[in-house]
């Protein structure tokens, strides 16, 4: 019988946590147990939460209260209790749960029977890589920045600039909805018009991926409408709608467009260190299953840091072998030139480099930033220090002067 197993996070006095255990799985579940003739015990037994495994860890404190510890209780639960859908397994394993004192959710282990009602990724990091024909180095996407309030002309401008630095993407900020200035189809045609020129001036292709925003009854719509004009990609602010809508635009075949996950609002449910979801577990692994071909996330070194062991499960949750496609992971906010062979090192050659300030604040501008984080990347590839690598690349060496 398939079964999803989560992992909750408890605070407590040592020795308590096994009643708590109980008390969670079997009132996420039947409820009381005990007092429940031999017939229904028999009967419900299938629909019984099960406590897997209850760890204490001494010597973890409390962040407030120190006369507690942290405990990892394993539950799991039988698919024979919720439809295969991710808004009646989040109300299962955290619903209520959720809004009774310091739990925190940090897993989902998800059968591969299960699993097979989830999409993930429709393209997944092999199929962008073979959309943009880019087999052998991270990938690097720059971001429009302070473009509202600003026509098209302002943008087809800046998004010129940024292909003619040579980056494989540019994401609409998450902070740009449809309006009258920059209406979202014609954000998609200016950008087809001018990545095309761009492309025939300087043999380089970038893709553009404009953000699908609204009402969520007229997204698929919209999405739909996007891939008629010919969009490359849509940016999608999935936290601030929920997984399910995600969900709904992968599964759409009138839609195949990589979906870009952005982080916004998300940190409203996984920020604190003992209530709501696990990072990994909100970006990495349920954002996949959605069906995000890219997930983007702070990054553990830039302006909106992530801890660098929340930031390396997520991109490993990402990547990690499934019977899924993998999505792109995509550490972000405050990245700059110096900081690629970090990036190499902690998300490896299937990531994406993104950044917005670290492109468009380089003295020479967006061509220039652009052209910087190339020029990084492909020292990190010959096996070359930046400082080796900017004796020979002005754009780089302003760069690095710039932001070390
Ligand atoms: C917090 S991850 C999202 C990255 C993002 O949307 C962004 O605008 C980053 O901009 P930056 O100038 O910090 O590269
Ligand atoms: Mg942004």
């Amino acid at each position: 019988m398939s079964r999803l197993t989560a992992t909750y996070q408890l605070y407590g006095k040592p020795g308590s946590f096994e009643k708590k255990a109980e008390g969670i799985a079997l009132g996420l579940t039947i409820g009381s147990w005990t007092d429940l003739p031999l017939l229904e015990q028999e009967q419900l037994k299938q629909h019984k939460g099960e406590v897997v495994s209850v760890t204490e860890y001494e010597g973890t404190p409390h962040p407030l209260n120190p006369g507690l510890i942290r405990a990892e209780a394993k539950i799991s639960y039988p698919s024979a209790n919720f439809s295969p859908d991710l808004p009646a397994i989040l109300t299962t394993v955290f619903g209520k749960l959720s809004l009774d004192g310091e739990v925190k959710l940090l897993d989902l282990e998800f059968d591969d029977e299960l699993l097979g009602h989830f999409p993930g990724p429709q393209f997944g990091i092999e199929g962008v890589r073979n959309l943009i024909g880019v087999q052998d180095r991270p990938l690097v996407m720059s971001i429009f920045k302070g473009v509202i309030g600003r026509d098209l002309e302002f943008l087809k401008a800046q998004l010129r600039q940024q292909a003619l630095g040579g980056v494989d993407l540019v994401k609409d900020d998450e902070i740009l909805f449809d309006n009258p200035l920059t209406p979202f189809e014609q954000r998609i045609t200016a950008g087809k018009s001018v990545l095309q020129s761009v492309f025939e001036e300087t043999g380089h292709r970038t893709l553009y991926a404009v953000n699908l925003s609204g009402r969520t009854s007229t997204l698929r719509d919209k999405a739909k409408k996007a891939r008629e004009l010919g969009a490359d990609a849509l940016l999608f602010n999935v936290h601030a709608y929920g997984l399910d809508v995600l969900q709904e635009l992968a599964e759409d075949k009138d839609i195949r467009l990589p979906l870009m996950a952005h982080p916004a609002f998300s940190g409203a449910f996984t920020s604190s260190p003992t209530y709501g979801l696990a990072t990994a577990l909100a970006l990495g692994k349920l954002t996949r299953i959605a069906g995000a071909d890219f997930s983007l996330f702070p990054s553990p070194y830039g302006s909106v840091a992530l801890e660098k062991s929340q930031a390396l499960a997520l991109g490993e949750e990402l990547v990690k072998a499934n019977p899924l496609k993998r999505s792109f992971p995509v550490p972000s906010a405050g990245i700059h030139p110096g900081l690629v062979p970090q990036l190499f090192e902690d998300f490896g050659t299937d990531s994406i480099i993104n950044a917005g300030g670290g492109v468009h604040g380089h003295p020479d501008g967006a061509a220039g930033g652009g052209k910087a984080f190339r020029q990084a990347i492909d020292a990190v590839l010959k096996g070359q220090s930046l400082a080796e690598a900017a004796k020979h690349h002005h754009e780089l060496k302003t760069a690095l002067d710039m932001w070390g």
